[in-house]
Order: C-alpha cells, then structure tokens, then sequence
C-alpha cells in the first residue's frame, strides 16, 4: 500500500466517508486529493472533439434519395453521434488521472459561477468546423447544478444540457447516480438527439488512488427513431477490462427490447479501443475499428487570460484557492476558501433580506410538467424513448419507480447570450 495510503490525513479521511450525508461537498478531503479547478469547467469535456460532434451534419442524405437511402444515412449519423459521445467519456472521466495522477475532488462553484470559452476551427480542417463556443454556468448551489450550451453557428450544431449527481456510500466506493441529459441539435438536418447520463462509482479509494468507473446503461435517442443503448462495465467484471462498453443500435425504442435486434453493435474500452460490426454479435478486435481514445488527443477549450476575465469567471474567481492547492498548503486553501463562501453567504442573505432571489444568467428552468409548455425536442425524445421527463437519475423510464415528482429542466436561453454586456467569450 503506498504511503499516501498509510497516511494518516487519507485513513482519517476515509473513516470520514463512513459518516457521509450525502453531499460529497461537505466532506473534508485532505489537500492532495483536492484539484484546482473547479466542478463548472468540467463542461468544456463534452466538446473536446469538435470534428466528431460537427461530422453528423455532413451525412445529409440527398434531395432524390429513396427511403433506403434516407434510412441509411439516418443509421450513419447515430453511429457518428454514438462515436462523438464515446469520445467524450476520456475526458470526462479520465483527464484528471491522465494529469494529476488520480481523481481528485473537484472545487464547488458558488451560484452564478461561470466559464466560458471557444475551440477554433481545428487543424487541417479548411474552414469545415469553424469555430464552437462553449457557455457554462452554476445555476444551482444547494444541490449543486452546472448548465452548458455549446454551439457551432457555422454548422448550426447546438448541444445544450445540466447535471447534478446524487452520491451514497459503500463500504469500498462511492456510488453516484447523475440527473440531467444532454439535447444534441443538428439546425441544417432538422434533426436532434436526447444523450443521458450513466451511473458511476468512484474505486481505488483504499488504496487512496481514486478512479471513475461508468456502469449501469445511458441512452442516445434520435429524432428520426434510431435509439443506442450503452452499457457499461469494468474490469470487475467476469471477461471485462476496466472502462468496458457495448453499444447497441436500434431502429427504435422499441426494437431495443431484444438484444437480436440489433442492426449496429460496438464494443470494447471508452478509454481505449473499440470495434464495430453490423447486427447483433459481439464485434473484437478482428472487426473493423471504431473509435481509439488513446489515438485521438482531444482539443483543448482557449480561454481568456484570467487578467481579462470577469470576477464571476471561474478560473479568475478561484485563482487564490487555486494557487494555495497547488502550494498544498491547507491554511491558505481553507483561508481563500471562507473568503469566498463568507462572500457568496452574505449575498444570499442579502438576496433573502430583499426577496429578490438570484437570476441565471443564460439559462432558463423550464417546468415541462406544466401543459403549457410548447413541444420540443426534449418532449418529443423522450416520448419516442419512453424515458421519464422527471428529475429522475438520467435514463430512468416512464413509469418506472423513479418516475414522479418535478419535471424541471435546464435549458440554454440564446437571447440571454446575445444580450450579455459584461462577460465576452
Ligand atoms: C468528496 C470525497 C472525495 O474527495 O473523494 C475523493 C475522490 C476524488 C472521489 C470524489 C470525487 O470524485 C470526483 C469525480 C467527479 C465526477 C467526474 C466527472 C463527471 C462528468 C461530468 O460531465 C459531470 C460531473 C461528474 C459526474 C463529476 C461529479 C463530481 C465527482 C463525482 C467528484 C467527487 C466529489
């Protein structure tokens, strides 16, 4: 067991799980666990890979095409949707091992908290792309909840979703279920997608060196009815390598109920290789390959010098806090830290004092459970998916047990963006 583990601050850590209530922010994780950047910038993963996430909108099917052809490539471009979100995973799970050597606990953004930013049109790509900016904000605190839009103006591609977890203990990992989605829109195509969430669970925590594992199913679902269905697994499992997936893809949801029908099947490691075949066998690494995370270096968000950055901005707003992680010395973290949690406690009693509550700044909540509200994408997914349009863990079906309570969900008001004054990309 290596030393950190042995250490008396991540044992006295590790008994402080065993008394956890729930809310992963409230635990006091020693200083080498803690990471420098904050829970808000974990947005800019979901666009590490413009090219794949633009792609689908170049597999438009012809004015003369025929059904066939029509469905054809309606099957292409949920198999290139299913390879964007695949490429994500690396990033979204993996970056901080990859560079900090563990996961670590990421800081928790004050309400209002922003980051924004852009990625250029990449390389070699002669102007195809252009450029994708990327919008996040905490729209909630108490539970946190960050909201994104990215979006691609010269391909009209606009992805836009939130997230919050819900984490419990067990005795050697801690189990977090997502809530939130992702809409993913193709303007040119008329086209969208609903992209949910999966479980995960944090390992390696006995031996102090942290890891995400995905598992359980999340769901792509398109509007022209293909439906994907991903699982996950790790090395836990019987024949598994850790970060292993399969995906299935459908015709539609309701073809989904039998694994035989398949027409698309990927399979092998998000962080790694991965191989498709067509119907419903098992593809391996004799079939052609899919997707190489380790082959593809993602392409990183640009954002403005801090000197230039708003004081709502995230990486301007922690930078003191971040600085003292870095040093690792504890005092200076938890001084910096009160500083701006006294700050954000005096704003909301002052908020309280004069009832006027804190408004968001690009997002709308919009309660979907309200008949008023006009059909969308997100209306018109989840009723061909049959997923719940509650705040149910992401994935969770009509009817099932999680499916009661609010339906209210956080989406991207471009207005808002277009009016903004204060904070430039
Ligand atoms: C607080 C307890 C603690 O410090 O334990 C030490 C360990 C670092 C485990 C707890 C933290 O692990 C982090 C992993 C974070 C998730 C990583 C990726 C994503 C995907 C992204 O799209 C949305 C956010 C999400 C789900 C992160 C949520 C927060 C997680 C679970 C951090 C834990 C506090």
């Amino acid at each position: 067991m290596s030393s950190v583990a042995q250490s008396s601050s991540w044992t006295s850590f590790l008994k402080s799980i065993a008394s956890f209530n729930g809310d992963l922010s409230s635990l006091t994780a020693p200083p080498f666990i803690l990471s420098p950047t904050s829970l808000s910038e974990y947005s800019q993963y979901w666009g590490e890979h413009p090219n794949l996430l633009i792609e689908p909108n170049f597999l438009a099917q012809s004015e003369k095409a025929t059904r066939d052809e029509t469905d054809a490539m309606a099957l292409k471009r949920i198999i290139a949707v299913t390879k964007w979100f695949i490429s994500t995973l690396r990033s979204q799970y993996c970056s901080r091992n990859e560079s900090m050597g563990s996961e670590k606990k990421p800081l928790n953004p004050f309400l209002g908290e922003v980051f924004l930013g852009k990625w250029e049109d990449p390389e070699g790509a002669e102007g195809k792309i252009g450029e994708t900016i990327l919008l996040s904000e905490q729209v909630s605190h108490h539970p946190p909840v960050t909201a994104y839009g990215i979006h691609n103006a010269k391909n009209g591609v606009t992805l836009q979703g939130y997230n919050g977890i819900r984490s419990s203990i067990s005795t050697t990992s801690i189990n977090v279920k997502q809530y939130g989605h992702a809409i993913l829109e193709y303007k040119n195509l008329e086209e969208s997608y609903l992209i949910t969430l999966p479980p995960l669970h944090i390992e390696g925590l006995i031996s102090a060196s942290p890891f995400v594992e995905l598992e359980g199913s999340s769901y792509i679902q398109a509007s022209n009815g293909y439906f994907a269905v991903i699982e996950y697994s790790g090395r836990g499992w019987v024949t598994g390598k850790k970060n292993t997936f399969k995906a299935r893809i459908f015709r539609d949801a309701m073809s989904s109920a039998r694994k035989e029908n398949a027409v698309i099947t990927v399979s092998g490691q998000w962080s790694g290789k991965s191989y498709i075949g067509n119907g419903s066998s098992t593809p391996s690494s004799k079939d052609e390959l899919f997707y190489d995370a380790q082959s593809s270096e993602p392409q990183h968000l640009v954002v403005k010098p801090i000197a230039e950055q708003h004081e709502l901005e995230s990486r301007k707003a922690w930078s003191k806090v971040a600085e003292a992680i870095k040093k690792a010395d504890y005092d200076l973290i938890s001084e910096e830290k009160s500083l701006i949690e006294n700050k954000q406690r005096e704003l909301r009693k002052t908020e309280a004092a004069s009832g006027d509550k804190w408004q968001t700044r690009w997002f709308d909540l919009v309660d979907y459970s309200d008949s008023s509200v006009e059909p969308d994408a997100f209306l018109n997914l989840t009723n061909i998916s049959n997923l719940s349009i509650r705040n149910a863990p992401s994935g969770s079906l009509k009817n099932s047990k999680y499916d009661e309570g609010e339906a209210k969900h956080w989406r991207i008001n471009i207005e808002k963006w277009k009016a903004e004054k204060e904070i430039k990309i």
